[in-house]
């Protein structure tokens, strides 16, 4: 088993880094998955309750508690992992998930630091979808502090191994393959999807 664990601030690239292990065939568990459950089986929608009922697991069961309801969906990943029992888990957020993950999977966990100044974040999550700048600014820093302050800065700093992803979307994904050990480019994607059977329009014939 081969268990490597993204950790990193808003806009950081976890979720570009979790799209480069997809396409190469790795498997990816988002912890946020396992609130999202919680969510729906509270009877509860996910898009609005998912703060709270992150909170309320870590009351109810601990502060761990999210890390170790997804240990079982890491175990099966890794069985069904084509590469080597190699699994992507895209959302750490504190020392106490971090301690959990280490030991169940002990020196087959790497916890992985991906990394970019505040600006460059900024700049990239508008362009994702948001327009009035100043509030994003503000947004921004104020989940910054959410995080830092539940233990993500911290857990940043524990990080095995780091990835700068300040430059071009193409070298960030160069190294997130280095990092998860997956060689070329043509090896990570796969297979690319064809039109073979595409259903004709019906227009042809006059
Ligand atoms: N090196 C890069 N160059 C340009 N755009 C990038 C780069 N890395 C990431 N992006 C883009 O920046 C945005 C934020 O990245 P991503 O969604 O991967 O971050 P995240 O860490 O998952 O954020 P969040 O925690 O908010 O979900 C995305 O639109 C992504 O495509």
């Amino acid at each position: 088993m081969n268990v490597i664990g993204t950790v990193g601030l808003p806009g950081s690239g976890k979720g570009e880094a979790a799209s480069v292990a997809e396409a190469a065939g790795i498997p990816v568990v988002v912890m946020g998955d396992v609130i999202r459950a919680e969510c729906r089986r509270r009877g509860l929608d996910p898009a609005q309750h998912h703060g709270r009922i992150a909170g309320a697991l870590r009351e109810e069961e601990g502060d761990d508690a999210i890390a170790a309801r997804t240990l079982p969906r890491i175990r099966e990943a890794a069985a069904e992992s084509d590469r080597g029992g190699t699994v992507l888990v895209d959302g750490l957020r504190s020392t106490v998930e971090l301690e959990r993950f280490r030991e169940a999977f002990g020196d087959d966990f790497t916890l992985v630091a991906i990394r970019a100044p505040f600006e460059v974040r900024a700049e990239r999550l508008g362009e994702r979808g948001r327009d009035d700048s100043d509030s994003d600014l503000e947004a921004l820093r104020e989940r910054d502090d959410r995080e830092i302050e539940l233990g993500l800065g911290e857990t940043l700093e524990r990080a095995d191994v780091e990835i700068d992803n300040t430059d071009s979307l193409a070298a960030f994904r160069t190294r997130v393959r280095e990092v998860l050990g997956v060689e070329s480019e043509a090896e990570a994607k796969g297979s690319a999807p064809t039109d073979a059977e595409t259903p004709s329009a019906g227009g042809d014939g006059a």
